[in-house]
């Protein structure tokens, strides 16, 4: 399977890192990325094929659209007439396929998927939905590619793209972002930056995985931590008191309103 990525920025590095760690032949893969110094750093570090034109994606069976949303209408427009039979996968947030159809002149073996940046450890997990008019053999391709950087969940109705897109597409940031958050506690703690770090990280991936392993939810999880009178406690109260939660459950909705925005102001044109 050849396939070509249109926009060689950082979902395109995360996804050909995770393919290339999986044994995909980075020689079946090509970018299309105008500038020349992100070209150049993709061949040197990965092996790929990279070309400045459009029109050398004609020879993938698949094409995955990985620019910003607001320049997808442009390049969909010259990128209709160059397809015969490929199956074009879109990564771009918000935007619909039913618009993505029409930008490409009527063409509608369209994938819409959202992954996300863990997939260039093939820890990603990404949800796909697919027109319609796509054919079995282009579902398993699809499937093919992103299962080979994480897990893979099929969406039967397009409008959750939205909420999957606020969950695990910008999902990462948050994670990193309350990363960030500990690190920089631990060193106001006087810490060092070494035990700053294992401590955060470790404690990350092991409460994720008792989560992911044990039957019990993450409230119960969380009170088998929290002795009454103890030091746990404090730290929920405090989070409590600055409505910590709600900000997180806030801030994930302004994630899915701005997808449904992006795809209702980019889709008029
Ligand atoms: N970064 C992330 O975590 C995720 C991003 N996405 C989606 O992936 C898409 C790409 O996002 P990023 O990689 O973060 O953006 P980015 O800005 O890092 O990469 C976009 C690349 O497209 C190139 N480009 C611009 N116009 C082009 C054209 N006409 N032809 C070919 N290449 C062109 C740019 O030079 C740039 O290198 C977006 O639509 C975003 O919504 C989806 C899931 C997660
Ligand atoms: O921030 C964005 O718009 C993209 C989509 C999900 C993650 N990054």
């Amino acid at each position: 399977m050849k396939i070509s990525f249109i926009g060689g920025g950082n979902m395109t590095r995360a996804l050909v890192t995770g393919l290339k760690q999986n044994g995909f032949n980075t020689q079946d893969i090509n970018v299309v990325e105008p500038d020349a110094e992100k070209r150049a750093q993709l061949k040197a570090e990965f092996g790929v094929n990279v070309s400045e034109q459009l029109p050398s994606v004609s020879a993938s069976d698949v094409i995955v659209l990985a620019v910003k949303p607001q320049q997808l209408r442009d390049l969909s427009i010259f990128l209709g007439s160059l397809l015969s039979k490929q199956l074009v996968i879109s990564i771009a947030a918000g935007i619909r396929t039913h618009d993505l159809a029409r930008w490409l002149g009527g063409y509608q073996a369209i994938i819409r998927v959202m992954p996300n940046t863990p997939a260039q450890i093939q820890a990603g997990i990404s949800a796909l939905y697919a027109m319609p008019e796509v054919s079995a053999t282009q579902h398993q391709q699809a499937e093919l590619i992103l299962s080979a950087v994480g897990k893979v969940l099929w969406l039967d109705d397009e409008v959750k793209m939205d909420a999957v897109t606020a969950i695990s597409g910008s999902g990462p940031a948050y994670v990193f972002y309350f990363i960030e958050a500990m690190q920089q506690a631990a060193l106001e703690l006087g810490l060092s930056q070494d035990d700053a770090r294992n401590l955060s990280l470790q404690t990350f991936i092991g409460a994720s995985q008792l989560a992911m392993q044990s039957d019990e939810n993450p409230a119960t999880l969380r009170s088998q931590v929290t002795s009454k009178g103890g030091t746990t406690e404090q730290a929920i109260l405090t989070l409590e008191a600055a409505s910590v939660k709600s900000a997180i459950i806030k801030a994930a909705k302004a994630a899915a309103e701005k997808s449904a925005d992006l795809g209702d102001i980019l889709g008029k044109d």
